[in-house]
């Protein structure tokens, strides 16, 4: 089951459960001939009957939507409106209200409106002298609003948790092959949409094999590692870099045009080849370039071109950087099959 709809189930029984706990309240308070309870009672079953047609309304961004803040704000002010009139009556209605900010809200905003209606319904009960009465109640309250909040911490990180593991390579921090996909695809129709270029780079690290056949696959992820964030440091904010293993990273670099890729590859090649590295100490690395403009076809060629250039860079020998044009190259091809110079 997708994040989404595990909200959207996890709001609707929320509200389901507001809307059985307030019906038996209006049921109680109609029986003991409390009209205004009943009424009040009443009018929380609505809200939460519209809250669950909210949720439904809102599928697909449930976090997002603010809606929920204001529904729970106005069943907020209608349990503290009658705190006020009644404390011994109301004390309790609350708790439905404490569940509901923080199964429904981000975890931040669900935990100050529980903690706000706490600290309101205490200082309601204790204009009303109701001490002993305002102790219990707000020691419920926070037992409650404690166990909730446990379960909102703990979920809102497992759910973090989870997406980093979608989009992230565990080894070295940097993104995934998967995620590198779904990037390449919003950044080339954001290109074709702002006019800008996009530059892709390909880098392997030199003599990556005979490294992995010498010290074994395991041994080298510190290295990686730090080539990783080596590479995190030295591109700019709105760049990214994927982990396609063997030792290989795709840099996506938005806005960049050809004059901009060559500057950052040559960068990127000094800073490997000028660091200390775990393991082995100096490295090296090839990297492959390519440029690709809004009106250029092919956008899909990106990656292979990309890689195309990587390959052109090793056979030139280690410690190279290459750029290539795809669609210059394939529709002037030179007289020896070789692309153009980078
Ligand atoms: N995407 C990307 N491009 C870079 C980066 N560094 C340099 N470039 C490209 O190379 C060009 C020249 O960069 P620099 O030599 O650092 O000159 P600069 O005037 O300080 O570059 P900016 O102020 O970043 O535009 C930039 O305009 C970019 O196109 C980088 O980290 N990421």
């Amino acid at each position: 089951m997708t994040e989404t709809r595990l909200r959207t189930r996890i709001h609707t029984l929320a509200y389901a459960l507001c809307i059985l706990a307030f019906s038996m309240l209006a049921y109680l308070n109609l029986l003991y001939g409390f009209y205004r309870f009943f009424y009040a009672a009443l009018f929380l079953v609505a809200l939460a009957a519209g809250g669950i047609g909210y949720t439904l309304w809102v599928h697909r961004q449930q976090l997002s939507a603010s809606g929920h803040g204001l529904i729970l704000g106005l069943m907020a002010v209608v349990v503290l409106v009658l705190n006020l009139s009644n404390p011994q009556l109301a004390s309790f209605w609350i708790f439905p209200l404490i569940l509901l900010a923080l199964l429904l809200l981000p975890l931040h905003r669900g935990l100050l409106l529980a903690g706000l209606l706490i600290l309101l319904q205490g200082i309601a009960m204790l204009t009303q002298a109701q001490g002993l009465l305002a102790i219990a109640s707000l020691l419920s309250a926070l037992l409650l609003g404690a166990m909730a909040a446990v379960f909102a911490y703990r979920y809102h990180h497992h759910a973090r948790w989870v997406g980093e593991l979608t989009t992230t390579d565990p080894v070295t921090g940097a993104f995934n092959e998967r995620y590198f996909d779904e990037t390449l695809r919003r950044e080339i129709s954001r290109s074709e949409s702002t006019g800008h270029p996009l530059s892709l780079l390909h880098l392997a690290i030199d003599y990556y094999g005979e490294l992995e056949a010498l010290h074994g696959e395991t041994s080298l992820h510190p290295l990686l590692e730090k080539v990783s964030d080596a590479l995190r440091d030295t591109i700019r904010a709105g760049d990214s870099h994927y982990h396609l293993g063997r030792g290989e990273f795709l840099l996506l670099l938005p806005f960049t045009p050809e004059e901009g890729v060559r500057v950052i590859a040559e960068r990127i090649r000094r800073v490997v080849a000028e660091g200390t590295w775990p393991i082995v100490e100096s490295a090296t690395a090839c990297l492959g370039g390519v440029s690709w403009h809004p009106g250029d076809q092919a956008p899909e060629e990106l990656v292979a071109s990309a890689s195309r250039a990587l390959e052109e860079a090793q056979r030139r020998g280690h410690n190279r950087v290459y750029h290539l044009d795809p669609f210059t190259s394939r529709s002037q091809p030179q007289a020896d099959g070789s692309p153009a110079q980078g």
